[in-house]
């Protein structure tokens, strides 16, 4: 990747692309049509490019004037042919919505100053060229990057647009990531990867905004194409638990043509089960006249070999009473037999990585990923894992402990820290055995192992990447996420 860029290198190619694409259109179009083709294509672009965004720009910046800089959500864009732009005014609409106040700016338009008054950025960026910046972030890119801003102020949410046919995949999203990263930003959720603008991952930022605006009840922007499973099974792991009920599904695919569970079905360790959740009484919507409901994510923790699909699902309870959209239809609505709406989405950052060593760590629900990570490590006969989990109290909330058991007492797992922190008067979590370990941590690191992180961003994964910050260093961290070594799966 060379930066920074040469400049409209890839604004001529897109240009070039569309107007071609108009004109292999035109060949069967009568002559008038094929003019008015160009020339339509020709300002189409322009005004998706430049003319559209610029008066969006001063719209947003005269209706945001009376919000507080403080207080509002800075969305940055950098977008060569306008979709990064169109998602970024999508994303202004949903906090809209939920009552936030936000204000759109291309990266060109960010000052330092303005930098330093915002608390919570959203980044929506493409790559073009080779790797490179958009048209609209060159400035920033001279300007700003060579600064060494303290930005420990700022959350950032980071939206990467790419396409996987390149080879600098998402590159210009990356770079500006690890930017914000040595500045001190903390990541509002983990960099969200579009490829070739993937309605799946598009609903995964989605999912993150409605966190993010505490609205997670917005309809998704596209709904997904769900299929019919069947919800088998459902038991609670965690009776008289301190926490919420945490409950362990499985579910069956449904049927193929001939009439046999849907053996065409298939995922890998680490993707993700997007459900549809249905109204019911008890869930803050419900009734026949109920919006069209928002989908909801969970990791799933089997392999396809399994012959279901299992999840591991926290029931949230609200302030009102009411449980979670898709944790309550999961866990207390849905009914055994019942058809359940769900699509598997892949999720390629959280996909095994080829490490003969592996180090799992995570907490809560979390435990889902890591598990079928482990089954995928037993089923390939890899014995080097170290899993290192939290939760609250053993003799309550230590899920799939027999799994854990026999996995230690069969010599899958040759480490195993687990970690509940209510055992003992001092509490104790999953950063606190990894610094605890910190040389053989090292050591495994220098044998060539990969570190899967999943569980909640909050609390657990960042102070997880603290810990792995002062054992290992910037350095190493930095070449270990480059190198696909490094992988989260968080919320
Ligand atoms: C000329 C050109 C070059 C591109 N180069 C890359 C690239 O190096 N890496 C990448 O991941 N995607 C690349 N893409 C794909 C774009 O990032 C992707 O289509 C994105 O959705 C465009 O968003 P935008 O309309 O906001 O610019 C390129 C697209 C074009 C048209």
């Amino acid at each position: 990747m060379k930066f920074p860029k040469q400049l409209f290198s890839a604004g001529r190619l897109s240009l070039a692309s569309g107007v071609a694409g108009a004109l292999a259109l035109s060949q069967a179009a009568p002559r008038p049509l094929s003019v008015a083709l160009i020339a339509g294509s020709y300002l189409s672009l322009c005004w998706a490019s430049w003319i559209s965004p610029w008066l969006a720009e001063r719209r947003q910046q005269h209706s945001s004037d009376a919000a507080g800089h403080e207080e509002r959500i800075l969305i940055g864009y950098a977008s060569q042919t306008g979709f990064a732009f169109s998602l970024a005014q999508k994303t202004a609409e949903h906090l809209q919505q939920a009552g936030l106040p936000s204000q759109i700016l291309s990266l060109n338009q960010l000052t330092p100053a303005l930098l330093q008054q915002t608390r919570r950025l959203l980044l929506i960026v493409s790559t073009t060229g080779e790797g490179d910046a958009p048209d609209n972030a060159d400035q920033f890119c001279r300007k700003l990057l060579p600064q060494q801003l303290d930005l420990q102020h700022l959350q950032i949410g980071l939206l990467a647009l790419g396409d996987r046919h390149y080879s600098h995949y998402c590159a210009f999203g990356h770079q500006l990531a690890h930017w914000f990263a040595h500045r001190g930003a903390t990541p509002l959720c983990d960099l969200i990867e579009v490829d070739n603008g993937d309605e799946a991952a598009l609903r995964h930022w989605q999912h993150y905004l409605g966190q993010l605006s505490g609205h997670t009840e917005l309809a998704d922007w596209s709904t997904p194409d769900y299929q019919h499973w069947t919800l088998q099974q459902r038991q609670c792991l965690n009776p008289d638990s301190q926490g919420s009920p945490v409950f362990h599904l499985r579910l069956t695919p449904p049927a193929g043509e001939d009439g046999e569970a849907g053996d065409t079905i298939g995922w890998k360790a680490g993707d993700i089960a997007e459900i549809g959740p249905q109204p019911a009484p008890g869930l803050a919507i419900s009734g026949a006249d109920a919006p069209p409901l928002p989908h909801r994510e969970y990791s799933i923790s089997s392999l396809p070999g399994d012959g279901g699909l299992e999840l591991l699902v926290r029931q949230l309870q609200k302030d009102d009473g009411s449980l979670g959209l898709g944790s309550g239809w999961l866990t207390a609505y849905a009914e055994i037999g019942q058809t359940i709406q769900l699509r598997i989405r892949s999720n390629p950052q959280f996909h095994t990585p080829g490490a003969e060593r592996l180090i799992l760590i995570g907490n809560g629900t979390g435990l889902a990923g890591l598990r079928a990570h482990l089954k995928q490590r037993v089923a390939t006969g890899q014995r080097q894992n170290w899993l290192i989990f939290g939760e609250r109290q053993r003799s309550k909330d230590f899920f799939h402990q027999s799994d854990i058991l026999d996995w230690q007492a069969q010599g899958w797992l040759p480490e195993l820290d687990l970690c509940f922190s209510r055992d003992q008067a001092e509490r104790r979590y999953v950063q606190h055995a990894l610094r605890e370990r910190a040389a053989l941590l090292a050591d495994w690191m220098e044998q060539g192992a990969a570190i899967l992180v999943c569980g909640s961003l909050q609390g657990m994964a960042g102070e997880v990447h603290q810990t792995l910050l002062d054992v290992l260093g910037e350095d190493q961290l930095d070449q270990l996420s480059d190198q696909g070594r490094y992988l989260r799966d968080v919320y």
